[in-house]
């Protein structure tokens, strides 16, 4: 089985780095497309025997799995370059275009081939977060025109780099800002914990390292008891005790709502 990934940019080049060391592909059965020399060296030195191009047509005629991984304004461009030889019987298009639905994929696709508008295009949106460059992305996939084996398929191949959650597509925004979005903003917590422990007179480096390890043992919690964040908490908090002092300041400064808002204001 082939696949290309036409982009290799951020996420292209980190889903191919990802599938190169699977079990489903060989680094020879990729190939990655991209715009320059400097993109193509990238990913030369991430595996040599990745097939890499800058002709996303060749590229997409040698491909059962065509993988867009363009930035949203580039994905009809793309489509329309590539659209004189896609087989829509025999390849999946998978997009990873954030807000890129699958009516706008499905016009760009079908426009103007009459002789292929009988078979419709097999497509999966499929949002990673940038976690997938180290095989721990959570990712949503959609699915459309797809069969049962077509759906494991690519479920499949992205729980090989994290984990994949098959979802309706009327969820697709939403999970984008909980989960694309929200890495940076777990990110964003941390680096916010980061210069409160300065503030308390640790070492950046120092902070880094303590505040990393206390937020992976909050996961490790929740993810060996099978517990919630709340059950968590309350095991920490001493009545009258300093966590719940801190608690209760964070949320005085509207620590809850601003997560909130933020998470709406990414759909
Ligand atoms: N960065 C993120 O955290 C996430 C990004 N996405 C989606 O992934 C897509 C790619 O985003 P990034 O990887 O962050 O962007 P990027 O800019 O790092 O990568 C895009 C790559 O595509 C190349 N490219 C542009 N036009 C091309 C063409 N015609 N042929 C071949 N290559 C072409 C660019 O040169 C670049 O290397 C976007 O649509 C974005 O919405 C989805 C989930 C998370
Ligand atoms: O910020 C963005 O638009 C992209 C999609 C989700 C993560 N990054």
């Amino acid at each position: 089985m082939k696949i290309t990934i036409i982009g290799s940019g951020n996420m292209g080049g980190a889903i191919a780095k990802g599938l190169s060391q699977g079990s489903i592909f060989q680094a020879s059965d990729i190939t990655c497309t991209a715009q320059t020399d400097e993109t193509l060296e990238k990913m030369r030195n991430i595996n040599e025997d990745f097939n890499l191009t800058h002709d996303n047509i060749t590229a997409v005629r040698e491909s059962d799995l065509v993988i867009i991984a363009v930035k949203p304004w580039r994905v009809q461009s793309v489509i329309e370059e590539i659209r004189p030889v896609l087989q829509f019987d025999k390849q999946i298009i998978i997009s990873i275009a954030a807000g890129v639905t699958f009516e706008q994929l499905n016009s760009h696709l079908k426009k103007s081939i009459a002789s292929k508008v009988q078979v419709n295009p097999v497509i999966f949106r499929v949002m990673p977060n940038t976690a997938i460059e180290v095989k721990s992305s959570l990712t949503f996939i959609s699915a459309c025109n797809a069969s049962e084996d077509q759906i494991n398929l690519v479920l499949s191949i992205f729980n090989e780099l994290g984990k994949a959650i098959l979802i309706e597509e009327r969820l697709m925004e939403a999970g984008t800002a909980l989960a694309s979005s929200g890495i940076a903003f777990a990110l964003r917590y941390i680096r916010a914990a980061i210069e409160g422990g300065v503030e308390l007179g640790f070492y950046p480096k120092q902070a880094q390292e303590i505040v990393v390890h206390t937020v992976k043992g909050a996961i490790d919690l929740l993810l060996e008891n099978q517990s919630n964040p709340e059950a968590e908490i309350d095991k920490v908090t001493t009545p009258g005790g300093i966590t719940i002092k801190g608690l209760n300041e964070m949320e005085l400064s509207g620590f809850t709502s601003a997560v909130i808002r933020g998470l709406k204001a990414s759909r």
